[in-house]
């Protein structure tokens, strides 16, 4: 998780969301931030400024491990998505290689945790990024955080490897491919 020698900081796209602007979803079928699931977690993001991003995710009764309380891997999403809107602001499509996460207070239903992410370093396609998420707001105790190591890859990488219904249905919707394209810098 350590940037190695040659690591670069790394830079807004100039065409990134104005700090700010909500992101909207990449896929309306996301479980971390579609619409279309309704025991997803329909995490809302907000660019900022830099490379950073802030979000926010209502904790409900279906995302529950122990009784009034969040799943860790259902907290462990809200990171991963949260750290994967990051790739917005560079404007390239990247997937999560690795995902370190630290659980450092329980989260009750109905929280609202408000996650900040950014990303540290860039080095060829692996981008370092970390997140945190807080009880209640952004003055609030930090619950959760993570390091995250993403690897930049094509919209090929979907198309090759996705469930051809899927794949299909999402290439005939024409909001689809335009979110899909806005991070690709050379589609
Ligand atoms: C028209 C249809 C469109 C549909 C698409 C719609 C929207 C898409 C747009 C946006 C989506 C983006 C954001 C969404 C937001 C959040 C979602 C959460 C994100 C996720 O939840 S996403 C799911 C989980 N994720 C995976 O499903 C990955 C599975 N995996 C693989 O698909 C391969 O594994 C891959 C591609 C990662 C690498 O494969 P590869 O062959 O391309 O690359 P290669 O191996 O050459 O590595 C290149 C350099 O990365 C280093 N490296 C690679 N992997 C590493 C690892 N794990 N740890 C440490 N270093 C690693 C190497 O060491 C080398 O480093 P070096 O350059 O220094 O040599």
């Amino acid at each position: 998780m350590t940037p190695p020698p040659g690591a670069v900081p790394p830079v807004r796209h100039p065409e990134a969301p104005a700090p700010g602007e909500p992101l909207g979803t990449h896929y309306e079928h996301c479980f971390g931030c579609g619409g279309a699931q309704p025991h997803g977690l329909q995490l809302s993001a907000r660019a900022g400024a830099g490379v950073t991003i802030t979000a926010e995710f209502t904790v409900r009764e279906a995302h529950q491990g122990a009784p009034g309380l969040a799943h860790g891997g259902v907290l462990a999403t809200a990171l991963d998505e949260t750290l994967g809107s990051l790739h917005w602001l560079l404007r390239v499509i990247a997937v999560t290689g690795r995902l370190q996460t630290e659980f450092l207070r329980p989260v009750p239903v109905g929280t609202l945790l408000y996650l900040e992410a950014e990303v540290t370093a860039v080095h060829r396609r692996k981008i370092y990024c970390s997140a945190t998420g807080r009880l209640g707001g952004p003055d609030g105790p930090v619950a959760v955080r993570a390091d995250a190591l993403f690897i930049e890859v094509k919209v090929d990488h979907f198309i090759d490897n996705g469930r051809p219904e899927e794949i299909r249905a999402a290439m005939a919707d024409p909001d689809q491919v335009k979110r899909a394209r806005a991070f690709e810098v050379n589609p």
